[in-house]
């Protein structure tokens, strides 16, 4: 988790508010259509001649969920593998991962293994890590079969699965709002197991019922 504390003078009131970002990695071979995936996402624009990422590049995005605004920051990684060694470093800090493949490219489905072992070693992350596996460019001819891919997903530990087309904007805001949800669930099973089920009030009961009393 990512926090951002913006500071505002405001009169003579200062206040001090605290806004929470969500970091997304989105991971997959290079030409799955990360950047389209992003770049459909943050500015709603398809490139058709999108160039290779270099390392990383990252967007932020506000989006609600159950009248809470979150701040999504999405790292978009480069794929190929000569870069491997500038996109790792991010990977840390990240709340979600999005493992994408392209579905007239059965490689990429393939490497998504890969992809994953890469992403649990250099974030230092638990194997159970939030995941959304995506099968993007669903406008294409199919190549990978969605059985297939939800085959795959069922067998890592049941991830969830979403197709998507950055060019034709099919499922990609629906994408990253089922990721912010898995999320968000973990987030809150985890609140819940660290809450204390009694709260320790400092001093005894019968001293605070003396001290209303006397005021
Ligand atoms: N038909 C179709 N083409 C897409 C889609 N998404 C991306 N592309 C095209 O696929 C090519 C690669 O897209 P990128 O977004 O640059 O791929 P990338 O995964 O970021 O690639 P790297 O930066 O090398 O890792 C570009 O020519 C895009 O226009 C899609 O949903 N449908």
């Amino acid at each position: 988790m990512v926090k951002c504390i913006t500071l505002r003078w405001f009169g003579h009131l200062e206040r001090l508010a605290e806004s929470e970002m969500t970091k997304v990695v989105i991971l997959g071979d290079g030409g799955v259509g990360k950047s389209c995936l992003m770049n459909r996402f943050v500015t709603d624009r398809f490139d058709e001649h999108s160039f290779h990422t270099i390392g990383v590049e990252f967007l932020n995005k506000e989006i609600e969920l159950g009248g809470e605004t979150y701040t999504l920051q999405i790292w978009d990684t480069a794929g190929q593998e000569r870069f491997k060694s500038l996109r790792t470093p991010f990977y840390r800090g990240s709340d979600m991962c999005l493992l994408t493949f392209s579905i007239d490219d059965p490689p990429s489905f393939k490497n998504l293994e890969m992809w994953r072992k890469e992403f649990v070693y250099y974030a230092d992350v638990k194997a159970d890590f939030p995941f959304l596996v995506v099968g993007n460019k669903v406008d294409l001819e199919r190549r990978v079969e969605r059985e297939e891919a939800e085959a795959w997903c069922r067998e890592n530990g049941d991830l969830p699965y979403i197709e998507t087309s950055a060019k034709i904007a099919t499922n990609v805001e629906a994408s990253f709002m089922m990721c912010l949800k898995r999320w968000a669930n973990i987030e809150s099973n985890q609140e819940r197991l660290t809450m204390p089920d009694t709260v320790q009030l400092d001093g005894g009961g019968s001293d605070r019922r003396l001290c209303s009393c006397s005021s």
